[in-house]
This record gives structure tokens, C-alpha cells and sequence, in this order.
């Protein structure tokens, strides 16, 4: 090939490079939280490709924070050892026996899957739970059902995040991966967190810029299952309004995301996670792909909008 024809081919390459450059610019040294999803992590193709996209972020000058979940897995595991999984607003009842389990499964398995495919490209990503230098501190969770406060076992509720140790692996150039169990704040016990409660914890207690969420769909649909259309921006307050309406997987999804925003994280994003490489289309798009939660109108600037409307035609 003469130097002319590679200059040719190149070309394009160096155009796509630059079309990434007003996103990176606005996240170069932010903090990204991403949620790799038990059900998004379909084969091992798009595992790697996640970990190519997570590298890529890191060496754009990110810090890059990595939850993952393992719901899938943690089902398979109990199924194995004869435990039937049973879920409860849309968390696992976690007996004592299944606690051991999902601990196995999350720190033991999932965690160090994604850290050796994160390690494959340099000394970068560190393995860590919520019960790591007190990173999640829970008690126990009663969810409300029907009006009652219900025993779903060893599941938590966040009470206090310590960011200490993952700022200091992000000041090292590390890549933190995080597994959603929580040590307890009274009773000695672990505690089985939801990973996108965890996610969304995670990403307020750090400042965050942007939380991504990796699921199996392409976002919140606007009426599922009958439809497949997909809400592409709400701010808080209309997804605060839609919580009620949610069920199983999306309650705690949509519900970090509100709690992301409302801690003062800029977007919470849920992106399909089956797609490969869809943390870098994010970067390609402006209104990205997927759903985008942000923060409500500054009261201020409400007037304007509305006054805009009121004065166009009829
Ligand atoms: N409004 C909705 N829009 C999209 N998915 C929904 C909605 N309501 C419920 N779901 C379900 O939530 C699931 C995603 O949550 P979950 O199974 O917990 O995934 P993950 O392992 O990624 O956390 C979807 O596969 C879908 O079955
Ligand atoms: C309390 C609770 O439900 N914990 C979850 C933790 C894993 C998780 O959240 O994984 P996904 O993100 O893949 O769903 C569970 O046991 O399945």
C-alpha cells in the first residue's frame, strides 16, 4: 500500500477520533459510574468489549468506577445448590445459606471475571466489595409491600458510603470494580444490595458526572411489555411520577437513577448493554442512546420556557 492510500484510509479513522472530542473534553478527569448488568453480560464477546470500552475510557482521562450485578448468575448458583430464588419488589429474598452464595458468586466469580478482562490490557483494574475498607455500610431492608413492612432476609439498605478507598485506586489510575455487598452497620452481618442501588450510591457519594446503567433492553420503555418505545430524556421529577408504574428489574434501576440525579450526579443513563460497545456509541451521540434521566429545570429558567410557549402562535 503506498503512503498516499494509507493517508486515504486513515482519514476517516482521525474524523471519528475528533467527533469523540467535545464529549471527552467535557468528561476529561469526571467520574463515570458504570453498572454492568447480570443480564447484559450475554457471552463472552461483548464481556470483552465491555472491558475494551471501560480501558478506553480510563485512558481518555476518566475515572471509571465499575459496579457490576450477577442476578443471573447468583439464580444459577442458588439453583445448583437447591435454593429456589424468589424475588420481593424486585430484590432477592436472601436467607442466611443464599447470602454465602451470592457472596461467592458477585465477589468470587463475576468480579473476577470482569477484573481479568479489565487486567488483560495493563495493571489497571482492583477488585473490591461494599464491605472493603467500609466502602457500603447497610442495615437490614423491610420493603413496604401492600401496605406491610416485609422480612426479605439478608438484603440492605444503604446507609453510608465511603469513598475513601476507591478515590484513592482512581488517584492511582486504577480502575475500581465494586460487587454490590454491603457490611453491616449493627448486627456483624454482610448484606446482599441491589447493584443498581449500589451503582447509583456509588456515583452521588462520588460526584459523579454521569451514571451509565448496562441492562438487557434499550432503555425504559414508555409502557411495557405492550410497547417497545423507548423514553429517550425525563428529568426527575417526571420519573418520580412514573416510579409507582415500574415493575421487577426496572423499580431499582429507575430508582438509583432518580436518587443519582437527585444527588447531584448530572445524567443517569440506562443503555443496552447487549449492544457491543455501547458505552462508546454514548460518546458518539449527543442525546445518546437508551434513556436519560436528568435533573429538573432551574426554577429560573421555567419563566422563559414558558413565556416562549405562550407567546407562539395558536
Ligand atoms: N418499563 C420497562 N422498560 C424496560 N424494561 C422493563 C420495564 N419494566 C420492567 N422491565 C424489565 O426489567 C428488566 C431489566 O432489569 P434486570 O432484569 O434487573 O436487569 P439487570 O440484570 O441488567 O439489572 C428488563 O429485562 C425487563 O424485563
Ligand atoms: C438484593 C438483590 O436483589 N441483590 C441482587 C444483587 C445482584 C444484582 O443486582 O444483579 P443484577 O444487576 O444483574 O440484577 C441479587 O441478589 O440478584
Amino acid at each position: 500500500m503506498s503512503n498516499v492510500t494509507r493517508k486515504h484510509t486513515a482519514l476517516p479513522k482521525a474524523q471519528i477520533l475528533i467527533e469523540a472530542l467535545p464529549w471527552l473534553t467535557r468528561h476529561n478527569g469526571k467520574t463515570v459510574v458504570i453498572k454492568f448488568g447480570g443480564n447484559a453480560m450475554i457471552d463472552e464477546e461483548l464481556k470483552a468489549a465491555f472491558a475494551q470500552d471501560v480501558v478506553f475510557l480510563r485512558h481518555a482521562g476518566l475515572n471509571v468506577v465499575v459496579v457490576h450485578g450477577g442476578g443471573p448468575q447468583i439464580s444459577a448458583a442458588l439453583d445448583k445448590h437447591g435454593i429456589v430464588s424468589e424475588f420481593k419488589a424486585g430484590l432477592r429474598v436472601t436467607t442466611e445459606d443464599a447470602m454465602d452464595v451470592v457472596r461467592m458468586v458477585l465477589a468470587g466469580q463475576v468480579q473476577r471475571e470482569l477484573v481479568g478482562l479489565l487486567n488483560q490490557h495493563g495493571p489497571l483494574a482492583v477488585g473490591l466489595t461494599g464491605e472493603d475498607a467500609h466502602t457500603i455500610t447497610a442495615t437490614k431492608h423491610r420493603p413496604e409491600i401492600d401496605g406491610e413492612l416485609v422480612d426479605i432476609g439478608r438484603v440492605g439498605e444503604i446507609t453510608a458510603i465511603d469513598t475513601g478507598a476507591i478515590e484513592a485506586l482512581l488517584a492511582d489510575g486504577r480502575i475500581p470494580v465494586v460487587s454490590s455487598i454491603a457490611r453491616s452497620q449493627d448486627d456483624g452481618h454482610v448484606y446482599n444490595v441491589n447493584a443498581d442501588t449500589a451503582a447509583a450510591a456509588l456515583a452521588a457519594a462520588l460526584g459523579a458526572e454521569t451514571l451509565m446503567v448496562l441492562t438487557d433492553v434499550e432503555g425504559l420503555y414508555e409502557d411495557w411489555p405492550n410497547s417497545d418505545e423507548v423514553i429517550s430524556r425525563l428529568t426527575a421529577s417526571q420519573l418520580e411520577k412514573l416510579l409507582p408504574e415500574l415493575s421487577s428489574g426496572m423499580v431499582p434501576k429507575m430508582e438509583g437513577c432518580l436518587h443519582a440525579v437527585r444527588g447531584g450526579v448530572n445524567t443517569a443513563r440506562v443503555i443496552d448493554g447487549r449492544v457491543q460497545h455501547s458505552i462508546l456509541l454514548e460518546i458518539f451521540t449527543d442525546e445518546g442512546i437508551g434513556t436519560m434521566v436528568v435533573a429538573d429545570e432551574k426554577p429560573d429558567a421555567q419563566p422563559q420556557a414558558q413565556s416562549h410557549a405562550q407567546g407562539e402562535p395558536s
